[in-house]
């Protein structure tokens, strides 16, 4: 392995956290590399009040770092996978991908009660299309109010009192060791997570064989092969984490079961579709969950969402 790494990162909290838990196991592994994590400003970072769904880009939290590794700044670029538009820029490769976190959405209530509970009119916040359409669709007696912002800010809206509750992913919550604000880990029949959520991505320049064998120790292949799956789905659909769609796969021995959903702006209104085949025909499974939801409806709903009407 090399003498020196620089890794590239956002500078939230939980991009932090999760690069240093990456840059720990790397020095583990190898105790004399130099190991530089590089903070980079992202589009997503600098347009801090502009709702995700509004400004609409792919790869909003990603594009600058991407273009650091193209420029050489850094090596190594680690990432939430589920803030991975579909398609890579030329040149650039995951040359790993670790173990999945918890991929569940939870909920942080201010009063304990879980979403079934909660009383009519009970003001939650998310600003995740996907997040919407299904909350909407289990209790559309709720008031859904957009949020933004770094995890911590966002919890402080529920203890505040501002918010009743907001929903988010329980992998960031658990990274940084937060799980016991949680008032209820949402199972995935109530609510499908996103393509690679709880998934980090390690990425790196096409051609640098002997940097992605060294970090092929932290490659979990069962994860590689879900998170495979779920990103063939979203590129059929041609997306980023911007479109209201969900596709979680779950692999078991051998057989892999995905599960997608596609949402439209009309109040609850959703299609889902469920597969299960070869684990080893992965990215062909997800291709065909995409196929089978486009053309059960779901072409309708994107293209009207595309078009602003509902
Ligand atoms: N930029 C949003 C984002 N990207 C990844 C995570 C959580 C961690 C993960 O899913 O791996 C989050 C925050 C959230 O949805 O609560």
């Amino acid at each position: 392995m090399r003498e020196k790494l620089n890794i590239g990162t956002r500078g939230s909290a939980l991009a932090l956290t999760q690069t240093r838990q990456i840059a720990a196991l790397l020095q583990r592994h190898y105790p004399a590399m130099r190991i530089e994590v590089v903070v980079i400003r992202t589009s997503g970072d600098i347009q801090k009040d502009v709702p995700l769904a509004r400004i609409g880009g792919k790869g909003l939290f990603i594009k600058e770092i991407e273009e650091a590794l193209l420029a050489g700044t850094v090596d190594l670029a680690v990432h939430s996978m589920k803030d991975l538009p579909a398609e890579l820029p030329e040149g650039l490769r995951i040359a790993a991908v670790p173990l999945r976190e918890d991929p569940r959405d939870v909920l942080i209530s201010g009063t304990g009660l879980g979403i079934g509970e909660l009383p009519a009119g009970a003001r939650i916040g998310t600003g995740s299309l996907r997040r919407i359409v299904q909350l909407s669709s289990w209790r559309p007696d709720l008031e859904i109010l957009p949020i933004r912002g770094n995890l911590d800010t966002r919890i402080r809206k529920v203890t505040s009192g501002d918010l009743d509750g907001i929903v988010v992913a329980a992998a960031g919550i658990r990274r940084m060791g937060w799980a016991g604000q949680v008032t209820q880990f949402i199972p995935a029949e109530k609510m499908l997570p996103a393509v690679g959520q709880g998934v980090l991505c390690l990425e790196t320049r096409c051609g640098e064989e002997d940097l992605d064998a060294g970090l092929a120790f932290l490659e979990d292949e069962r994860t590689r092969r879900e998170v495979t799956a779920e990103r063939a789905f979203l590129r059929r659909l041609g997306g980023g984490c911007s479109l209201p769609v969900a596709a979680f796969a779950e692999e078991r021995e051998g057989s892999l079961t995905i599960r997608g959903l596609v949402g439209s702006l009309e109040k609850g209104k959703m299609i889902r579709h469920e597969l299960q085949g070869k684990a080893a025909d992965a990215a062909d499974l997800g291709t065909e969950l995409a196929d089978a939801l486009l053309d059960g409806g779901g072409r309708i709903l994107l293209s009207a969402l595309n078009s602003g009407q509902p």
